[in-house]
């Protein structure tokens, strides 16, 4: 059996002779950079604070390890649809000096590791902050390009409004989360509004703020930066805006950087997040809480803002929590900044960066489902980046129009087993092939191996093997009977990357499973069969598997990212300057033009909950409070419309080419189409409710007529039961990650 194998890369793994070769298929190892020049104005400006000459190095990239959960949509037949983790880098303090040549040198101070496990030292760069030359013609042209603003951001101030006070998404955790944040749990909504004409313009205090990025790179982060720093600056040309360099390890050790226009000029509207770098996604430790801690006390911030997804924003909430308790000044504030769209709740509708990894992502499987009708000869496997839930794949195929897509959430849902999963794939190529077809395009998120049953189970022993410290080589042999089974049944390169480490949220590390390669292998198998078996005629099934993530992370963001991280940036320094601690910058009615938009400030509790063992009465939860990753919504929508097209999709080649991401002219304003299908507006639908409350009292006064009185109570008796009922816990709609 030949293999099925990667491309556009270098050879990577050789399996029964066939060399393997592939397009992301390292991506623990990024591109080599070239140095970047000093420049005079950086040597002068001697610009990496926190000790003259240091610098805390960046996250060298590790050996990672799996990850994942589950998730997996259908396409194809009604029948045919399928189910469905970050290691952390060690601070090495460097002496900085500029050399003849113009690179910095970096030489070893210290080790001085802040996680709570000893790690390797890593050699690193030292051009964080460091001006860019701006080589290409579009990068010079994305530079200058200005968000657009909406209305009640366009001034130095707002006018704050506070709504009432909030609970949890889930009403049977309220009391878990409320204890867990006595402090911070049940702050009001509050709203952002353009200030009256009239309003005095009081004198403003200088603030002091600082700015870090936790999450993975994802396209806009540099603009959260862009937007915070001029938002502070017109409040008062005074304050002062600290970036750490290296991400939270920077945070922990104390290592700064002024931002200022100088050091954004050549990173707005640019990809990465090479203005300041990035290290663990984690601040949760006492050590590291206590570091960040000591950091903001030392640097006398009034604010700190930090950048990144579920999983930094679960942490921002604790430390907001610690700090108060602590009596440090220092608000906190998160920003949802992730390219996976999966920190998606009542109050946030998107994540910045998701829009442009997907229309990257769209057009390579645009461009790959050209090759395959072109030759007629490959299916193509690829895997899209998005951690446990499939919303990058699930938008890409909405863009796209690929074969078929495999949702996490759809296999989790049917307990597909991995063979189930295969075949369904296998009917889909012997249905195409009864046409004539022998190519196709197949979406894989990376969170599909956590969502099949048995490969979750087998993740799970080999979870508890690394809690317990046992040795790589021995795990095989300790696993429970049918869990070696299924090892021993796995190919040899996936056993490898099953047996890696777990991510920093206790997940597999999804990006490191070659997910797409065991499936092709597979199928590739069952079709041998089938031909052996007289059951499919068509021509031998021959596969090119592909990883597509990196590829996009790095991407010049496009103007929806642009103007929604930039108006993040601005609100969350307007929370800082309202006192507010423990809150996520936010904004709805992202699907309207951005003049309509609604900018909001919404406390972190009230999007968090509780895992539990089971559904219905006597259900315990488990684990601690936290924002889990939103799964599809297998109700919503957007999945309505994909179900309506997947026969079409498997069998008519409905290809569909989104081409690059467009800046200027037509498509310029392009959004998500799953944002605009779903269509929300949680703000907007608050003041609704607001305006019936307030109708109410005002028709229904002391000296109202009886019948109007009786009216009243006779349809909020049945409001009320209503809501009764929905909020009851065995009625609350949970999604299915909750339960284990
Ligand atoms: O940069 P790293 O540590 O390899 O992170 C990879 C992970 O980060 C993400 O790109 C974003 O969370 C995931 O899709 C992926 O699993």
């Amino acid at each position: 059996m030949s293999s099925p194998h990667r491309t556009g890369g270098r050879p990577v793994r050789e399996r029964g002779g066939v060399e393997w070769s592939t397009v992301a298929m390292l991506p623990a190892c990024p591109p080599t950079v070239a140095p970047r020049r000093e420049t005079d104005c950086e040597r002068e400006r001697g610009r990496i604070s926190g000790g003259s000459c240091c610098i805390v190095k960046p996250q060298a990239p590790q050996p990672h390890l799996a990850n994942s959960n589950p998730c997996i949509g259908s396409f194809g037949s009604p029948s045919l649809s399928l189910h469905l983790a970050y290691p952390l880098p060690s601070p090495l303090l460097h002496r900085q000096t500029a050399t003849n040549s113009g690179t910095r040198k970096l030489t070893a101070l210290h080790h001085q590791p802040t996680q709570d496990q000893q790690e390797p030292e890593r050699e690193m760069n030292a051009d964080f902050g460091a001006p860019k030359d701006l080589a290409g013609g579009l990068q010079q042209r994305r530079s200058l390009y200005q968000p657009t603003l909406p209305p009640c951001l366009q001034g130095a101030t707002v006018k704050v409004e506070y709504g009432d006070a909030t609970t949890t998404i889930d009403p049977t955790c309220a009391n878990v989360v409320a204890q867990a944040f006595p402090r911070t749990y049940g702050q009001p909504l509050v709203s952002f509004v353009a200030p009256p004409p009239d309003a005095v313009d009081k004198d403003r205090a200088p603030i002091r703020v600082g700015v870090v990025f936790s999450g993975r790179q994802s396209p806009g982060g540099h603009n959260v930066i862009w937007g915070l720093h001029d938002a502070l600056k017109a409040y008062n040309p005074h304050s002062v805006l600290y970036g750490f360099v290296g991400g939270t390890e920077g945070l922990f050790a104390n290592k700064t950087i002024e931002i200022t226009d100088d050091v954004l000029a050549s990173y707005k509207n640019q990809g990465g997040f090479d203005l300041l770098g990035r290290s663990i996604d984690q601040i949760r430790s006492t050590k590291q809480v206590n570091a960040a801690m000591t950091t903001c006390n030392n640097l006398n911030l009034d604010g700190l803002v930090i950048i990144g997804g579920v999983t930094s924003n679960s942490d921002a909430a604790q430390l907001a929590e610690a700090l108060v308790q602590n009596n440090c000044k220092t608000k906190v504030v998160g920003v949802p900044v992730s390219l996976n769209g999966d920190l998606k709740n009542q109050f946030v509708e998107t994540t910045v960066g998701f829009d442009t990894v997907c229309k990257v992502n769209s057009q390579l499987v645009s461009n790959v489902c050209l090759d395959a009708i072109s030759a007629g000869k490959y299916y193509y496997f690829v895997r899209l980046m998005g951690r446990k839930a499939s919303h990058v794949a699930f938008e890409c195929a909405l863009q796209s129009h690929p074969n078929m897509l495999i949702l996490a959430e759809e296999v989790a849902l049917s307990k597909l087993t991995l063979m189930e999963v295969i075949n369904k794939i296998c009917d889909g190529v012997q249905a195409r092939a009864e046409l004539g077809k022998f190519h196709g395009v197949l979406l894989i998120p990376e969170g599909l191996i956590e969502s099949i049953p048995e490969m979750y189970a087998l993740l799970q022993e080999i979870n508890i093997l690394h809690n317990n410290n046992v040795p790589v080589a021995e795990m095989p042999s300790q696993l429970s009977p049918w869990a070696a089974a299924l090892f021993q049944f796995l190919p040899p390169f996936i056993r490898r990357e099953l047996l890696l480490h777990q991510e920093s949220d206790n997940s597999a590390q999804l990006s490191q499973i070659d997910t797409e390669q065991l499936l092709a292998h597979l199928v590739e198998a069952e079709m041998i069969k089938r031909t052996k078996e007289g059951r499919y005629k068509g021509r031998k099934f021959s596969s090119v598997c592909h990883f597509f993530g990196y590829q996009a992370r790095g991407s010049v963001p496009s103007n929806f990212d642009c103007d929604y991280a930039y108006a993040l940036g601005r609100i969350s320094l307007h929370m800082i300057a309202a006192g507010l601690t423990g809150y996520m910058a936010t904004v709805a009615n992202l699907k309207d033009p951005v003049d309509k938009w609604r900018c909001a400030a919404a406390p972190l509790t009230a999007m968090m909950s509780v895992k539990r063992h089971l559904r219905g009465p006597g259900a315990i939860p488990i684990g601690k409070p936290a924002i889990h990753p939103s799964p599809i919504d297998l109700k919503g929508k957007a999945y309505e419309l994909l179900r309506e097209k997947a026969s079409s999709f498997l069998l008519d080649d409905f290809y569909r080419t989104p081409g690059g991401i467009q800046y200027e002219g037509p498509g310029c304003n392009a959004k998500p189409i799953t944002l605009t299908i779903e269509n929300q507006d949680y703000m907007g639908d608050i003041e609704i409710l607001k305006d019936c409350l307030s109708k109410v009292r005002t028709m229904v006064k002391p000296g109202c007529s009886r019948e109007v009185l009786k009216a009243a109570i006779s349809s909020m008796l049945s409001v009320t039961d209503v809501l009764t009922v929905m909020s009851h816990p065995l009625n609350a709609e949970l999604p299915l990650y909750h339960f284990n």
